[in-house]
């Protein structure tokens, strides 16, 4: 089969730098456009230079939708309202979208959850392989303790971090909703501040910790009488969400229009 050709959104970025060093260095794949948007001091610049790789002779282009429609896929860790302008491209392309952007209100998952009928989406908090089959656990988990067990979503991220919770942080949330056949939204507790009142029976609470240059650390504490069971996730190199991320842009390829998780990718959506 050919090569995938792929561009890279936010190029410049933390995520962008790592992903264009990668797409150069995995097999089956092959760079083909890298997005800043307009008035970005990296236009025009070579991508693989920016990485810190070997040129890659693709220039740094405002122009999303001429690169997307000459590839077959976009992969994009930028902000929400760009991500959600990028799916809708992506849509009217027919073209695989993976997206890593955290920190969607309800109205933007929408959004790009309806480009999912024409193009081939993956989305997640978190492309890593841990952090996945912890959400199995946490789910199992949450499946086997009843109420008399506290959970708790704690998070610790980079000084830069721009959300909160962590997509990750929710995603495990999530996860141990699922788990408790309960719905998220109805049950977390974000954000505890003052004269909070007791903690409610059976929420789900998360609390975010910013500082320094730390990758990302999770940990989901079920917190009973007299007892705590606490999984923690340790990401130690940002090219382990890069590696995820375009593992399942081949795993996209050429399956049908929809909106896919990393979950779905790994083959652990029905552990
Ligand atoms: N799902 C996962 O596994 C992971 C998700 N993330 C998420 O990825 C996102 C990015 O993280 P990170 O790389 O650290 O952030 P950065 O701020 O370093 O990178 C984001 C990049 O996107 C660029 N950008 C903004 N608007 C556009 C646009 N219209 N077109 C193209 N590029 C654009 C930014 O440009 P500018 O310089 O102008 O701001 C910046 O270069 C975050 O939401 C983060 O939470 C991160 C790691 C793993
Ligand atoms: O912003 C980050 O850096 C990260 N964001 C993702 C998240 O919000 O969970 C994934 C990872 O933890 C790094």
């Amino acid at each position: 089969m050919s090569e995938m050709r792929l561009v890279v959104a936010g190029a410049a970025g933390h995520m962008g730098r790592v992903l264009i060093r990668l797409v150069q260095e995995m097999p089956g794949l092959k760079l083909t456009g890298a997005l800043e948007p307009s008035g970005h001091v990296a236009l025009g610049e070579d991508a693989g230079l920016i990485a810190g790789a070997g040129r890659a002779l693709v220039q740094i282009t405002s122009d999303a939708e001429a690169a997307l429609a000459a590839a077959d896929g976009l992969v994009d860790f930028t902000i929400p309202g760009v991500s959600v302008h990028f799916a809708g491209l992506a849509a009217k392309h027919r073209k695989v979208h993976i997206v890593g952007t955290t920190g969607f209100s309800p109205a933007e998952d929408d959004a790009i959850a309806s480009s999912g009928g024409t193009a081939t989406i993956v989305k997640s908090g978190n492309f890593s392989l841990g952090v996945n089959l912890l959400a199995a656990l946490v789910k199992k988990a949450a499946q086997a303790l009843d109420e008399d067990f506290d959970i708790e979503v704690v998070e610790m991220h980079h000084n830069r971090k721009i959300d909160a919770p962590s997509g990750t942080a929710l995603l495990l949330g999530g996860a141990a909703a699922q788990g408790r056949k309960i719905a998220l939204a109805d049950h977390s507790e974000r954000g505890r501040d003052g004269q909070t009142g007791a903690r409610r029976r059976g929420a789900i609470g998360f609390a975010a910790l910013r500082g320094g240059t730390v990758i990302g650390e999770h940990t989901v504490t079920f917190a009973g009488p007299t007892e705590r069971i606490s999984l923690t996730h340790i990401a130690e190199d940002r090219a382990l969400f890069a590696r995820g991320a375009l593992k399942a842009a081949l795993w996209a390829r050429n399956r049908p229009a929809g909106l896919y998780s990393m979950a779905d990718v790994l083959g652990l959506s029905d552990v």
